[in-house]
């Protein structure tokens, strides 16, 4: 009776694992969600994210009998033709190369980058600084922060300003949350979970939610205060100072803050499409008028 086939562990294949729309085929994925799941998501406890998703094994080239040229000598006969989804096997998308090479790069460069990580690290001894950093772009600052300048606030400009600054802040706690609950990628195996206040989606990394507060806020201060040269420019540095520190301290991977970068910057489009005003809705400055 023929043996069924086995896959790298040992563990028999399903009868249709070498269709290419079958779970656990690297061009198709697991359930569809193969190579999604392994650029964003959860890993194995203990398992390297990379090396685990990257076995050589697992490749369709080295698949048995799935590589008609591979390893076939002179004297070996011509092998039978694969059928078409073995074929289509053999041609992982261009994509999906590309998105794997960059979390390759990505998961390399954030623990390289990942100096303050711990206090024995490289560069511990800057860990204080990079915390300072921290809390300097975490939300409950900027909240309370808002809404004290809200209270004692005696112009109406300056309410409105305010006011589309706290309402920036919560759709940026919104977004950040939905997103990070969605992609649920780890955070960096090196971090330590010491911060500062945290929600539960905070266990996720992607994407990083001081990234995408200091790129919010530093492009609000930019458009609605009036600031000198200098001034402007420290506001910039401050947020990629924010963002860097992530990584620095281990938090977030590269690409979990340019992420965060991209998303606050765009937030604030949507912040200024949508500018709470007395014209457009009335009631929010009424109501407050009234206390
Ligand atoms: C109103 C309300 C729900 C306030 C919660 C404020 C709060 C605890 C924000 C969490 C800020 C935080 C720790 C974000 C995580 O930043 P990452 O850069 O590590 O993603």
């Amino acid at each position: 009776m023929p043996s069924p086939r086995r896959n790298a562990d040992g563990r028999p294949l399903a009868a249709s694992a070498s269709s290419s729309s079958s779970p656990g085929s690297p061009a198709h994925g697991g359930g569809g969600r193969f190579e999604f799941q392994s650029l964003l998501s959860s890993r194995a406890p203990g398992a390297d994210p990379t090396c685990a998703r990257l076995r050589a094994s697992d490749s369709p080239v080295h698949r048995r009998g799935s590589f008609p040229l591979a390893g076939a000598g002179p004297s070996q006969a011509a092998p039978a033709p694969l059928p078409e989804e073995d074929r289509m096997d053999l041609n992982p998308s261009f994509l999906g190369i590309a998105l794997r090479s960059l979390l390759a790069i990505d998961l390399w460069l954030s623990k390289k980058l990942g100096v303050c990580a711990g206090e024995s690290s490289s560069w511990g001894s800057m860990r204080p600084l990079m915390k300072l950093l921290e809390i300097s772009g975490h939300g409950i600052p900027w909240l309370l922060g808002t809404l004290y300048c809200l209270a004692r606030s005696d112009s109406w400009a300056g309410r409105e300003v305010l006011m589309n600054l706290l309402f920036a802040l919560l759709l940026d706690l919104l977004l950040v949350a939905l997103i990070k609950g969605l992609v649920r990628r780890r955070r960096p195996a090196h971090n330590q979970m010491d911060m500062f206040v945290t929600l539960s989606v905070d266990k996720y990394s992607f994407p990083s939610g001081h990234a995408t507060r200091a790129a919010l806020v530093s492009r609000f201060i930019l458009n609605h205060l009036v600031l000198a040269i200098p001034l402007r420019v420290l506001v910039v540095l401050w947020a990629f100072i924010v963002g860097f520190s992530r990584v620095m301290l281990g938090r977030h991977n590269v690409t979990d803050v340019a992420f965060g970068f991209f998303l606050g910057y765009t937030q604030y489009s949507i912040v200024d499409y949508c500018w709470l005003s007395p014209h457009n809705v009335p009631v929010l400055f009424v109501l407050w008028n009234q206390q």
